[in-house]
């Protein structure tokens, strides 16, 4: 009879790797993204970025959210990673059962033309100006081998730009050109899409219409979608919104629906697997907490309180 793997004392090196990437990969389960304590240092010139420190983040197959923060809080760099175009420094990052640190660079090419489809904030590098909408989303299957068909028209027709599919980009307005895009990005039915920006340059009117879009495709297909975003007003429109702050997920928005049909927000503070919270800033700000705060067990909740005051003389 054979020993047990795990028992026998002489596991070659990578049968222990593995051993060990099959208890990381504990964390979310099976869910469609996975970034368990994701690193992400630039080293330019001697100084080290520290971009990601330990992101935590999970998403469940055919979600819609949106991934908000301030500028420089490291949301680019967590759909760089996600899109396969760069490598996280340490951690693990696992897109519909791929790992995204271990790839091969056969696999890598794989997964960024089917698995994975992107929409930038700048058209010029979602569309190319001298084909027309139609040709440019046949230009991904073309490239991938895949048979087109009517696919392209039904995608266009789908997302509302089907009279678009005979113009060339210049001929388009932005939010059509968006739309296209998302198309484009929908061609080789992929898994997953990633927007960074996608109503950046936009009006308010128009960016409600390359939403709509996006739920479309999510609703239709069963696309997951994550949209990094800095607009409110994209934020209001997903269940989910994952806040980002300082290289982590601090906070999430949940919307559901109320009793009476009303959309109900609430947001809460992550909590990550060994207990750590980042406290909103302006509530920190609020009641002068710094680097100490004095918690209490309650029946249902947690106080947080600002440290006592040195002691007085009265006691
Ligand atoms: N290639 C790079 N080399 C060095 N530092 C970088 C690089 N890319 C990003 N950074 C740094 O990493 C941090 C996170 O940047 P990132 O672009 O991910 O933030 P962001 O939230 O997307 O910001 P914005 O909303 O302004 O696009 C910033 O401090 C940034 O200066």
């Amino acid at each position: 009879m054979n020993p047990t793997p795990n028992l026998t004392p002489d596991l070659t090196l990578s049968e222990l790797e593995a051993e060990a990437t099959r208890k990381k990969a504990a964390f979310g389960g099976d869910a469609h993204i996975v970034c368990d304590n994701l690193v992400r240092i630039y080293k330019t010139e001697g100084v080290e970025v520290v971009a990601l420190q330990g992101l935590d983040l999970v998403v469940d197959k055919g979600e819609l959210i949106a991934v908000v923060g301030a500028s420089g809080s490291g949301k680019s760099t967590l759909l760089n990673i996600l899109s396969g175009l760069d490598v996280p420094t340490a951690g693990l990052a696992r897109v519909a059962g791929m790992d995204l640190l271990s790839m091969t660079a056969k696999d890598r090419l794989r997964y960024r033309r089917s698995v994975v489809g992107f929409i930038w904030q700048q058209t010029a590098r979602n569309l190319l100006p001298y084909l027309n909408a139609r040709e440019n989303v046949e230009l991904p299957m073309k490239l991938a081998g895949r048979a087109r068909g009517q696919r392209a028209s039904e995608l266009l027709d789908m997302l509302g730009v089907g009279d678009c599919a005979g113009r060339r980009i210049p001929e388009m307005s932005g939010g059509e050109q968006q739309r296209v895009a998302i198309a484009v990005a929908l061609a080789n039915e992929p898994q997953l899409i990633l927007a960074d920006e996608p109503t950046g340059e936009l009006d308010s009117e128009t960016s409600g219409q390359v939403f709509d879009a996006l739920r479309t495709a999510n609703r239709e297909l069963g696309v997951t979608v994550v949209i990094v975003t800095h607009d409110p007003l994209v934020s209001e429109q997903v269940d989910r919104t994952v806040g980002i702050r300082d290289g982590r997920t601090s906070s999430e928005t949940l919307r559901r629906e109320g009793a009476e049909g009303e959309i109900v927000a609430e947001e809460y503070a992550v909590l990550d697997r060994v207990g750590r919270l980042q406290l909103p800033r302006d509530f920190m700000n609020a009641l002068n907490m710094e680097r100490r705060v004095r918690l209490e067990l309650e029946s249902d909740h947690i106080g947080v309180w600002p440290a006592r005051e040195e002691p007085s003389d009265e006691q």
